[in-house]
């Protein structure tokens, strides 16, 4: 049988390398152990043939392709166990983990929201008592749940949800029920077919008055047969744009009673006369779902970066067109606009998972200060939670797409992979948080940070810069830090931008919703620059961080890579960048005169060039009062970027 052998191009551009793929290896995996402990899974999982398909799961029927799921997710959460229980340093729930576990089988897994929502409310939301009670049993897959919050009616509007969970002290009971059809619980994953349990988010009824949306745990099939219990309905809400395996389902409850310690009471209660015991925050209620945004970051990170390898494997490989009569068909890895489209998918795949990890960190701090009863950072972690979930997969889900487009006809291939890693990317930009909501989100947290700057009152860290503008400037130098500032500039202006429009609005007779409304548009803005911000700003400090314990060959190329996003952002902004001319901010006035000077008509600012060796840098000159930003680059070793 043929050896397949691999392309000699390829081994060329791996001949080519400046840095040890080991440490990179090791730096993407968190460390050393990291990447033992994701080797000892993948060579678990890469051996058992069942695996591996026969069929292309695009030829099978639907029902083949959900067993032939649940046969690989049963498979991948024996492996999983066996390896937590081996290796208590193996976290499921550090971010990348359990979904990339879950993920080795390809299609999505019937089982991905039993692990990535129902066992993560048990441990956020239930009492010591009901942890004791049914955590192993989730944790061994004795019981197989889902998460169903969002109904027919209500996905995003939370408060608006219309299952009812009404307290009866006679019997000590919550009877759930679906007055409407918008009220039945749609979408949540694993529902149709495979949960026999599911955390049920309701709004709590007791002694005639209403408490808001709490959770409980349900049991929705019986535990021996499978079939609904009675009084529920459910299924499969049928085919999507991708996540067909994901078994999406809806369910109705007809007058069904549930004991009262099904609630989940860590946070707020009701005891057995019914009386309501108020929570800390009635939206700790909302936790499980900040933990999913937290993990959607590092993960949309992971899909982009399966991508941009695919991409950047492909054109190494492929020779295209004859621009020089005579001469070999070069590697479309060559053509400028192959470069403008691959790497940056690269560089954002490291720019998020780094911000990522510094999210996860920020998470699990909050989370121990929640157990303290300290809910201070609460507000700020939601607010980042929602506009880095929403950028992190927006830009994963367009670059996944970028990169499927830079590989021609074999990108449209379900054997390149792109439309199934397309399918979960776009998954993701809605669940969890929809796009435009969670950047208004965001935007609240925001137009509060700002009053308080222009008080003078000293904001939490990501915010902290909005109080500079109104001091005295810190002499910039001429470094990637200054083009941060720039995007804490243009953050600044973009949020006062906001902030004006509200204001205008309401001056011209407008109540503040419809004021907000008006400036919606602006209010979205705001949110993804100081996200912009947020993400230039902490891939960059986390690779001077790093950069300082790994050698000098990998230090640069990250260093490059962390600059190529810089640029190519400042790029991609340069109208925000022109645009914040004069921001009145007290002292101090600013004035962007123009993006580039006259001098610099080099592809930089036509164009964008970058290799992965060298890249060029954008020297940023800005000077005080007025501050005059005019970029100049260097040459590169490796092609002429013309004059600058
Ligand atoms: C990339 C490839 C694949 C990656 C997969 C990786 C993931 C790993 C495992 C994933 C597992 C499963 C896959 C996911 C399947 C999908 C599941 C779902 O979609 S579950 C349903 C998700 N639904 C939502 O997210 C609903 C969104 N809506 C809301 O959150 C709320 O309705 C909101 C916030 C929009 C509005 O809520 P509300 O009206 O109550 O609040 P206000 O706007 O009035 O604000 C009041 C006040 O509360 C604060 N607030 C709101 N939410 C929170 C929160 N979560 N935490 C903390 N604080 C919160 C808000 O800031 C306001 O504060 P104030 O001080 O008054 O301004
Ligand atoms: C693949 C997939 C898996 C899912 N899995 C689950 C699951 O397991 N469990 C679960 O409970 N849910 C799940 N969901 C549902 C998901 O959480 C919702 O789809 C999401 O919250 C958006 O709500 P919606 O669909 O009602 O859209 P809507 O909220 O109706 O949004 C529709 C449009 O209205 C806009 N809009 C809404 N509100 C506002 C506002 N206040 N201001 C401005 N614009 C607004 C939105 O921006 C959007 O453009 C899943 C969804 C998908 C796609």
């Amino acid at each position: 049988m043929a050896v397949n052998k691999v392309n000699e191009d390829l081994l060329r551009e791996r001949a080519r390398y400046t840095f040890n793929i080991e440490e990179l290896t090791n730096f993407i995996d968190g460390g050393e152990e990291g990447t033992r402990n994701r080797r000892e899974v993948e060579d678990m999982v890469i051996h058992v043939k069942e695996l591996h398909d026969e069929v292309p799961e695009d030829y099978l029927s639907h029902k083949e392709r959900y067993e032939n799921a649940v046969k690989k997710g049963c498979i991948l959460i024996d492996l999983l166990k066996e390896h937590v229980l081996r290796h208590s340093s193996f976290d499921a729930y550090k971010p990348s983990n359990m979904y990339r576990v879950l993920s080795m089988a390809k299609e999505v897994s019937p089982v991905l929201l039993h692990m990535g929502m129902f066992v993560p409310t048990i441990f956020g939301q239930a009492s010591a008592e009901q942890q004791e009670e049914w955590l192993h049993k989730a944790l061994m897959l004795e019981i197989i749940g889902t998460y169903a919050q969002t109904e027919l009616g209500h996905g995003t509007f939370l408060r608006g949800l219309e299952t009812t969970a009404t307290y009866d002290p006679s019997t000590e009971e919550f009877v759930l029920h679906s007055p409407t059809l918008t009220s039945y619980k749609w979408w949540p994953g694993g529902l149709g077919q495979t949960a026999n349990h599911c955390i049920v988010v309701a709004q709590l009824y007791s002694r005639e008055k209403c408490y808001g949306v709490h959770a409980f745990l349900v049991q929705i099939r019986d535990s021996e047969t499978h079939m609904p219990l009675p009084g529920i309905k459910v299924g499969d809400i049928g085919p999507k744009l991708g996540f067909q395996t994901a078994n999406n389902g809806f369910l109705g409850f007809d007058h069904f009673r549930i004991p009262r310690k099904n609630m989940l009471m860590r946070n707020a209660q009701v005891l057995k006369d019914g009386r309501y015991v108020k929570s800390k925050s009635d939206k700790l209620t909302y936790g499980t779902m900040m933990l999913v945004r937290v993990m959607i970051v590092s993960d949309a990170a992971y899909e982009l970066s399966r991508a941009a390898t695919i991409a950047a494997r492909y054109s190494a490989v492929r020779r295209q067109s004859m621009p020089r009569p005579g001469q070999p068909e070069p590697q479309i890895l060559d053509y400028v606009t192959q470069q403008h489209k691959v790497f940056i998918a690269i560089a954002t795949s490291h720019a998020l998972r780094l911000t990522g990890g510094w999210l996860w960190d920020a998470y699990s701090s909050l989370t121990h200060d929640l157990d303290q009863g300290n809910l201070d950072q609460l507000p700020e972690l939601h607010a980042l939670a929602c506009c880095l979930k929403a950028i992190s997969s927006r830009d994963s889900n367009s670059l996944v797409e970028q990169c499927r487009m830079s590989c021609g006809g074999h990108g449209y291939m379900s054997s390149s992979n792109f439309p199934t890693i397309y399918g979960a990317t776009a998954a993701t930009v809605t669940y969890e948080g929809e796009y435009t909501v969670m950047l208004l989100q965001t935007a609240r947290y925001l137009m509060k940070a700002w009053k308080e700057a222009l008080g003078g009152i000293v904001l939490t860290p990501t915010v902290a810069y909005m109080v500079t503008y109104n001091k005295a400037k810190p002499a910039w130098v001429n470094t990637p830090e200054a083009i941060i500032q720039g995007f804490h500039a243009v953050a600044v202006g973009k949020v006062k931008e906001a902030a004006d429009g509200i204001e205008y609005h309401q001056n011209s007779g407008k109540d503040y919703e419809d004021a907000w409304n008006a400036a919606s548009v602006m209010l979205v803005k705001a949110s993804e620059c100081y996200c912009r911000a947020i993400i230039c700003e902490t891939f960059w400090k986390e690779i001077q961080k790093h950069s300082r314990s790994m050698s000098r060959n990998l230090a640069v190329v990250l260093q490059q890579l962390s600059e190529l996003y810089l640029s190519y952002w400042v790029l991609e902004r340069s109208g925000d960048f022109f645009q914040v001319r004069t921001v009145p901010l007290t002292r101090t006035k600013f004035e962007f005169v123009s993006f580039a000077s006259p001098k610099c008509h080099c592809q930089m600012c036509t164009g964008f060039v970058a290799h992965i060796t060298s890249v060029v840098v954008l020297a940023v000159q800005v000077s005080i009062q007025n501050l005059t930003l005019t970029f100049c680059t260097r040459k590169r070793n490796e092609f002429d970027i013309g004059s600058c």
